[in-house]
């Protein structure tokens, strides 16, 4: 089949979907019918993008972690530790690394070791092994609603059996979850597995259940110019959409210039919405999502919770409908459910305190939003013409020609031309666009805010500043000052 950003037509869906059931025994007891009257038996307090939306209406911002374990029992105790030390909002179920891969063999080893050892072999939760039963078994015994998070570029089956297994939200996407992640995996291919998983969400809402979908904001979070992860945001989106889905979470991962956070999560919101809009798609739900700092971490919890609670601060000035929360023990690996708890709670703390402020209309903050918008534009519009007005078939294209390129991607598919670096206020401009097709304006704009940065240092505009600027946060600074 061609790529193209077309609604996948039934019997092209079912013949492909006779395959992903088949490729691994679990699969087999996933049936539709069966599943749509499972989810709609499912409590309204736990449908995901219900609690996004009243979230949302009354300008309030929701705390998600990020947790998984191998062994289902064991998960559960994580989970319920979180929901009811934590206070966690909303829940996540994490999914290990090698089912990200579709490696279940090797999934289905690392449950045999931790039953034996005692302890979680795997770094998250193996839905695919589990299957339909223990997934529900799972999310049952959950207060709140839960979301497979994740970072599969084929996670066809994984879809499946979460919706089947009373999942209410489903993180990733063809771009997000392959050129950040995968060094050879065909983006044309993850782009049509995608197709696959939102094509399944949108039969869901068409038999009235509805699923929350959230491409990957952060990407590879180190140094991401917010044009670019809303970009590919958008797109997603327009190709979730598409697909029929209904319910979408936008996403961005936290820079540390407070402006420039806030300011991404205002043109995340209002891009997505037109970009919609403009595309037809006018009864998709939108909400957004900042993640606390993706970069390293200090091995200090005392320091690591300064961190969190300055993603904290951020996600509430900006009003994001939700943040995913990051724990003491970041540096160190997969956190205790006690450090995870306390970095849930660290995280509440600093949102009720902040409840009643907002950055998003000041000044400052318009006209750097204006500038996103103005980049992930000029970004978009190549898209759309590289591939005749088709998405999917431009978005290959546009990353052929490096209109789309992320920084520090491992993803040979990615052209890795784009330098960003930090300006004197710590916000990411971008030092070479490559093949951006920026207008003159636009890359004016980040020559001189270098250039600022360039004569308070003493020193030329230079890639030593992108290497500076790497390295500064194991150092406990933002801008990487010679
Ligand atoms: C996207 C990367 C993030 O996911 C986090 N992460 C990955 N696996 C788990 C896990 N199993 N439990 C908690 N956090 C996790 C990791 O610490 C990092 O912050």
């Amino acid at each position: 089949m061609e790529l193209r950003n077309k609604r996948i037509d039934n019997d092209t869906f079912y013949k492909e979907r006779k395959e992903v059931l088949a490729s691994w025994p679990t699969g087999k007891d996933v049936n539709f019918e069966e599943a749509v009257e499972f989810q709609k038996s499912i409590p309204e307090e736990k449908i995901f993008g219900r609690k996004l939306a009243q979230a949302d209406a009354e300008g309030r911002t929701l705390i998600q972690p990020r947790a998984g374990v191998a062994l289902y029992t064991e998960h559960i105790r994580l989970l319920q530790f979180l929901e009811e030390e934590g206070g966690a909002d909303l829940l996540p179920s994490t999914v290990d690394s090698y089912t990200r891969l579709n490696r279940y063999h090797e999934a289905e080893n690392g449950i045999i070791k931790s039953k034996e050892s005692g302890r979680s072999m795997l770094n998250g939760f193996p839905i695919v092994n589990y299957g339909t039963k223990i997934c529900r078994t799972v999310t049952s015994a959950l207060k709140n609603p839960v979301q497979v998070r994740h970072g599969t570029p084929d996670a066809r089956l994984l879809t499946e059996i979460s919706i089947a297994g009373g999942f209410t939200s489903y993180e990733g996407g063809g771009i997000s979850y392959n050129i950040p992640y995968s060094k050879n995996f065909s983006l044309e291919k993850t782009i049509m597995y995608w197709q696959y998983t939102d094509r399944l969400v949108g039969m869901y809402e068409e038999a009235g259940v509805s699923i929350n979908r959230e491409p990957f904001g952060p990407l590879t979070g180190t140094l991401i110019p917010p044009c670019i992860s809303s970009a590919v945001a958008v797109i997603e989106t327009l190709l979730a959409a598409e697909q029929g889905v209904k319910d979408i979470t936008v996403g961005y991962g936290q820079c540390g210039n407070v402006i420039q956070d806030v300011a991404a999560i205002r043109s995340l919101r209002e891009l997505t919405n037109s970009y919609l809009k403009e595309y037809g798609y006018d009864d998709v739900r939108v909400t957004t999502v900042f993640h606390q700092w993706m970069g390293g971490f200090p091995q200090d919890e005392a320091k690591a919770f300064g961190v969190i609670s300055w993603g904290s601060a951020t996600a509430a000035l900006a009003k994001a409908t939700k943040v995913i929360v990051k724990t003491p023990h970041e540096a160190m690996g997969v956190p205790t459910k006690e450090a995870n708890a306390a970095g849930l709670r660290a995280t509440k703390q600093v949102i009720s305190m902040l409840r009643d402020q907002s950055l998003v209309d000041i000044p400052v903050v318009e006209q750097e939003s204006d500038i996103i918008v103005r980049e992930t534009k000029c970004i978009l519009d190549k898209v759309f013409e590289l591939g005749k007005g088709d998405l999917a078939v431009g978005t290959v294209a546009a990353f052929e020609a490096g209109v789309l390129d992320i920084p520090f991607a491992p993803s040979r598919y990615n052209a890795g031309k784009v330098l960003p670096a930090r300006d004197d206020n710590g916000a990411v401009r971008i030092l070479d666009t490559g093949h951006l097709p920026f207008t003159e304006d636009l890359k004016a704009f980040h020559r001189e805010k270098l250039e600022e940065r360039s004569r308070f240092e003493h020193r030329p505009v230079s890639f030593q500043m992108v290497i500076d600027d790497v390295y500064a946060i194991g150092k406990g600074f933002l801008v990487g000052r010679p």
